[in-house]
């Protein structure tokens, strides 16, 4: 599965049309024609495909009788284009259709223009300025007897921000009102005012139920505001081959291979983490780690502990083991021992503490996921923790701890858009991770991965895979102990980042509403044992 680009899109859609299997024309007749099928699919109430036209009105039911209305906006380019194509069909599905353009019809793009002639040849077509006044009063009128609204006005050509005639649909008063009528909102592509490439809102958005998109998901669907926006996205295939370089994979399946054990070795040979934990009163972030990376497989995992916390971890742990690490010094000594292959710093480790122990883990040169404190306690000179990192690192922050990471990328992600494409999480976890040298995974409902190879994977928790309960204190941290039990077992960073990432959303889902950060773990034989591992 992967997610692309508008560019990539546009590429795609034109080594197409180059190589002569099709023209923009037929591409934008299946575009159009997906959209009316996704309709009758997510909606059958709406399909009257089968019902008979033959018996006189006599006979017909009330249903029958009044025709499903539709209003269909249209905006200056092809995603309007594909709107009057929905009409057309509509229309000769027995609908009552209303056709809108905001734009000159005069510069529509070409076979944009030929459908919109061959809808207006027979039918009205009601246009108004691109720039001119919200249609409210015009739009409010008509909603009373209609069953669907067609979005049809940007799609992944979006540039500025949405305004204008049409904008009224973004308007939250006249959404709800639609919504209580029962009224359908289909946005072609990506729902208008919704960067395609982002997710992120340009202005304002059209609030879908559902929207279809062609081929293949483009970020914007499953980035920041993307899934609030869309309602279910659909994809419909229009014919079109994907193209090999430069896409961004959106993770939905792991690897099985990667996570059974050969049925030789022993635990030795499944790695040895171990995870630093913080002082007494704050342990539990660090066993919550432990448990994780233990889960996941790790042949041992060890909470390297300070005096201080000693007793406390000893009293709560079983399977766990516990070495004293006190400080730099304490850390280098436990690092003689080679079999340590992971290590996993940050869950609750304190300010001092990270600031003291990071830079002797970094030294030894194993694979380390640093998350949480261990990030930010370099807030004041993230530099310096940039300099020291290798590429077995993994890093972990959420959005706070990326911008104390990474000020000035996240304050480009962050920014007033006036234009787009705008620059989205993808691109910020790629400059990331690219500066950092290492693996970054940005955390979120949409989770984004990046290696400095610009290897990019996209993790969400959104639509089918929504884990909203995830959102609980220490989440987090069980995810940097999968991270590390994952590297400890021999996962190349990305590999485990990913495969982490994906399994902490499945454990979240496996176990449903009334999660805590404890039940994860817990949740991974199940997972497993779906994977026949
Ligand atoms: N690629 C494919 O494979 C296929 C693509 N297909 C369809 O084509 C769609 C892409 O079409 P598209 O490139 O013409 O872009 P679209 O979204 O119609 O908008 C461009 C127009 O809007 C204007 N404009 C932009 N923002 C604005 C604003 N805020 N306010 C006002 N105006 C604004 C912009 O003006 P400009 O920036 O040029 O000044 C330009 O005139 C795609 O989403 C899909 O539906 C399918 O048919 C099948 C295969
Ligand atoms: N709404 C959500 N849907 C899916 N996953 C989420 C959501 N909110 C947070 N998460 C995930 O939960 C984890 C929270 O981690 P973090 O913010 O570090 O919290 P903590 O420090 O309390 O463990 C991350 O993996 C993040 O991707
Ligand atoms: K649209």
């Amino acid at each position: 599965m992967e997610l692309l680009t508008a560019a990539q899109m546009r590429a795609i859609e034109q080594a197409a049309i180059k190589s002569g299997d099709v023209t923009g024309l037929e591409l934008m007749e299946r575009a159009g024609q997906g959209v009316v099928d996704a309709i009758f699919e997510e909606w059958p109430v709406l399909d009257r495909r089968g019902a008979s036209p033959s018996r006189s009105p006599g006979y017909l039911g009330p249903d029958e009788e009044d025709p499903l209305r539709a209003v269909v906006l249209c905006g200056p380019g092809n995603n309007g284009g594909d709107g009057f194509v929905v009409a057309r069909l509509l229309q000769k599905q027995g609908w009552a259709v209303e056709v809108f353009l905001c734009g000159d019809p005069e510069k529509l793009p070409p076979d944009a223009r030929v459908n919109y002639e061959r809808w207006g040849a027979k039918n009205e077509v009601r246009v108004s300025a691109v720039d001119s006044a919200p249609l409210a009063d015009d739009f409010l009128r008509v909603p009373k007897g209609i069953d669907l609204v067609v979005d049809g006005v940007f799609g992944t050509g979006l540039t500025r921000p949405f305004a204008g005639a049409f904008s009224m649909l973004a308007n939250a008063p006249v959404r709800d009102l639609l919504r209580d009528r029962g009224v359908k909102v289909v946005s072609i592509d990506a729902p208008s005012g919704l960067c395609a490439d982002s997710g992120r809102i340009l202005g304002q958005a059209i609030v879908a139920d559902m929207t279809v998109t062609f081929h293949s998901k483009k970020l914007g669907h499953v980035l920041g505001d993307g899934p609030v926006t869309c309602g279910a996205v659909r994809t419909k295939s229009i014919g079109l081959e994907t193209l090999e370089d430069g896409q961004i994979v959106h993770t939905t399946e792991a690897d099985e291979v990667k996570l059974s054990k050969g049925s030789v070795g022993h635990k030795y040979s499944h790695g040895h983490a171990l995870i630093l934990s913080g002082g007494a009163g704050k342990t539990g972030a660090a066993r919550l780690a432990a448990r994780g990376a233990l889960r996941v497989g790790a042949g041992l995992v060890t909470l390297g502990v300070p005096p201080s916390a000693q007793m406390e971890v000893a009293s709560q742990i079983t399977a766990l083991m516990l070495q004293r690490v006190d400080g730099a010094d304490g850390l280098s000594e436990t690092l003689e021992d080679t079999r340590l292959n992971a290590l996993c710093l940050g869950p609750a480790l304190g300010f001092e503490r990270a600031r003291a122990l990071v830079p002797m883990a970094l030294a030894a040169r194993r694979a380390t996921v640093l998350d949480a404190d261990a990030l930010s306690a370099f807030a004041e000179d993230p530099g310096a923790l940039i300099a020291q990192l290798h590429d077995e690192c993994v890093l972990t922050p959420h959005g706070g701890e990326f911008a104390r990471l990474f000020p000035d990328i996240a304050a480009q992600m962050n920014e007033q858009l006036a234009n787009g494409p705008a620059f989205s999480k993808v691109d910020a976890t790629r400059a990331a991770a690219k500066r950092a040298g290492c693996v970054v995974l940005f955390k979120g409902p949409d989770t984004v991965i990046a290696a400095p190879n610009g290897r990019c994977v996209v993790n969400s928790a959104v639509y089918e895979r929504a884990a909203p309960w995830l959102a609980t204190a220490g989440s987090g941290d069980v995810l940097a102990g999968f991270i590390a039990g994952l590297l400890a077992r021999g996962l190349a960073p990305m590999q485990a980042a990913e495969t982490a990432a994906w399994l902490h959303v499945e454990c979240a889902r496996q176990f449903g509403p009334g999660l805590i950060a404890e039940d994860l773990p817990e949740q991974v034989p199940e997972v497993f044992r779906k994977l026949n591992i």
